[in-house]
């Protein structure tokens, strides 16, 4: 039997609806989140990124304010907009879109961020929070591949979960969140040099490719029935490729795709995040008045 497809399309749809009416319950009392971009440079993979989530806060009631530099632009430009976006009310959330240029220090521009402003959960103060499992928002990517899992019933607690990657964005995050006692989930974090990572994978239950690899992931390493989640992105003749190989889908119980599987969810993780944080502003002054 083909693996059951974890579609992250349709969820992404289906958590954008349910967006949709905490945006009108935040309007009717006086909230409207609005998420913020700030883009730098001509990317068109990125460009493609940035204008997908100002779309997606369209369809669910999220204002937008966007804002881009060229490529030429210094750290100081960038470090500008990231202060206008800190003290714009009408900016309750947003995110500085990555990679950046050459020659512009992420670290210091994800600094410069107002933690509570952090849509992406990025900031070092809400990775910290991560860290010492205190609330706060929580980097999308992760979070996304939790929720898709939990919406489609695959075990968590006590599952092998092998991640392999270890980025900031998706891997390292990532392992931070299913070792929580909430997910309880059982983690190696691999990389690409991690010696026999095939025995790895195929002793796992949830395999989450990462590694930005293009075909990393063959049928031979997974065991019968593990879910694969596929979250490499790769551009190969301008299409996209992700980490695992098509005749896993033989093999796995459960696939999420790549394009179709995880990115979708990263976006619906991203409108929550807004959505999050100003329905706590919004307690916080009930709380207040
Ligand atoms: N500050 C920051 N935050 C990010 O969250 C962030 C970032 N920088 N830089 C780049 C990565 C990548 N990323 C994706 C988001 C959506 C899709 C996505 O929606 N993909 C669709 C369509 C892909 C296509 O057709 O091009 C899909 O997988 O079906 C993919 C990848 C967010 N990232």
């Amino acid at each position: 039997m083909p693996a059951t497809i974890l579609d992250g399309k349709a969820t992404a749809a289906a958590i954008r609806g349910e967006l949709t009416e905490r945006v009108a319950a935040l309007a009717a009392a006086g909230h409207r989140p609005g998420l913020g971009t700030l883009l730098v440079g001509d990317d068109p993979g990125s460009r493609w990124y940035v204008n997908a989530k100002h779309s997606d806060c369209a369809q669910v009631g999220i204002a937008s304010i966007q804002r881009e530099l060229p490529a030429t632009a210094t750290e100081a430009d960038v470090l500008a907009v990231v202060a206008e976006l800190n003290a714009d009310p009408a900016c309750t959330g947003y995110i500085v879109q990555l990679p950046l240029p050459k020659g512009i220090e992420e670290s210091t521009v994800l600094e410069a961020m107002d933690p509570a402003k952090d849509a992406d959960g990025l900031h070092p103060v809400n990775l910290g929070r991560l860290v010492l499992n205190v609330p706060g928002p929580l980097p999308c990517t992760p979070v996304g591949i939790v929720e898709l899992l939990r919406r489609y019933e695959v075990p968590i607690a006590g599952a092998e979960v092998v991640v392999v990657g270890r980025g900031i964005t998706v891997g390292r995050p990532l392992g931070l969140l299913l070792t929580r006692r909430t997910e309880n989930a059982t983690v190696t974090l691999c990389h690409t040099g991690t010696r026999d990572l095939a025995a790895h994978v195929r002793s796992a239950d949830v395999v989450v490719a990462a590694a930005g690899v293009p075909g990393l992931i063959t049928a031979e390493m997974v065991k019968r029935g593990a879910a694969v989640l596929d979250v490499g992105v790769s551009r190969v003749d301008g299409k996209i490729a992700g980490d695992v190989a098509l005749d896993v889908l033989d093999v796995a119980g459960h696939v999420a795709p790549n394009p179709g599987g995880v990115g979708p969810m990263t976006r619906a993780m991203l409108l929550q995040n807004v959505v999050l944080a100003a329905e706590q502003a919004a307690a916080l002054e009930v709380l207040s008045a």
